[in-house]
C-alpha cells in the first residue's frame, strides 16, 4: 500500500485501474509559490518540482511510508499553464490554444521518509485546431466546471477530443501521471509483483 499525495479523480482512477493499492493524501503545499521560485526553469523541471514537493511534504508527515505525488502542466507557445482559474480564463485559455501545439508535461515522484527515491517526467504534444468563438462558447457550456480542475481545459476521455486535430504522447501522461513508468519504479522496488 502506497499513500498518493493526490486530490486528482483522474491520477486516483488510473491508480485503481491498474490495480495499484493506495490511500490518498493530498499534499498541502502552496504549488503556485514553488512554481514562481522557479523563474523560468523547464517545464519538465517544474513538474518534477512540484511532484518531488507533494510527495516530501506527504512523506515527511508519515516516515516510513512511500508516497506517489504528481504534477501536470501545459506549455503553448512562450506560454506556461496552469489550471484556469475560472470559466473566463477557460475561454482565454483556449483561444490561446487555438491552431497551436500543446506541449503537456507530466511528472511523477515516489519518496519515502522525506527522501526522493524516483521522480520522471513525461511529455505529451497535443496539436488543437482552430477554435471559434462558437466553439469555445458550446464546449465550456458542456464541459464547465468538470474541466476546472483540468489543465489544459479538458478531459480527453470526454469532449475533450473536439479540441485536437493530432496528439503525440503516452494517454495516462496526457490524463496527468505517466503511470508507466510509476508501475516500473514500483515493481524495481518489489511493491508491484512483476
Ligand atoms: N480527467 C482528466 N483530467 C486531466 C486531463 N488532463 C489533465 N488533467 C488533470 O489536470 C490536473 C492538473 O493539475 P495538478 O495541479 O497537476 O493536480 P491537481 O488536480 O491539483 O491534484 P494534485 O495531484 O493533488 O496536485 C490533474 O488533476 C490532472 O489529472 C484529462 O485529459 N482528463
Amino acid at each position: 500500500m502506497i499513500l498518493f499525495a493526490s486530490k486528482s479523480a483522474s491520477r486516483r482512477a488510473m491508480l485503481e485501474a491498474a490495480d495499484i493499492a493506495f490511500t490518498a493524501q493530498p499534499a498541502d503545499i502552496d504549488e503556485r509559490a514553488l512554481e514562481a521560485s522557479l523563474g523560468e526553469a523547464p517545464a519538465p523541471e517544474i513538474a518534477l518540482a512540484l511532484a518531488r514537493e507533494k510527495a516530501l511534504a506527504v512523506s515527511q508527515a508519515n516516515p516510513g511510508e512511500l508516497v506517489l505525488g504528481s504534477d501536470s502542466l501545459v506549455v503553448c507557445g512562450d506560454m506556461r499553464f496552469d489550471k484556469p482559474a475560472d470559466r473566463e480564463a477557460a475561454a482565454a485559455h483556449l483561444r490561446f490554444f487555438s491552431g497551436k501545439v500543446m506541449h503537456l508535461h507530466s511528472a511523477a515522484a515516489l519518496a519515502r521518509g522525506g527522501e526522493v527515491l524516483w521522480s520522471e517526467a513525461a511529455e505529451a504534444r497535443l496539436h488543437v485546431a482552430p477554435l471559434s468563438e462558437a466553439f469555445i462558447e458550446a464546449y465550456l457550456a458542456a464541459e464547465w466546471p468538470e474541466v476546472a480542475g483540468c489543465v489544459g481545459v479538458f478531459r480527453i476521455e470526454g469532449r475533450g477530443v473536439q479540441i485536437f486535430e493530432e496528439i503525440a504522447g503516452d494517454y495516462f501522461t496526457i490524463l496527468g501521471m505517466p503511470l508507466l513508468k510509476v508501475q516500473a519504479a514500483l515493481r524495481s522496488m518489489g511493491v508491484l509483483a512483476r
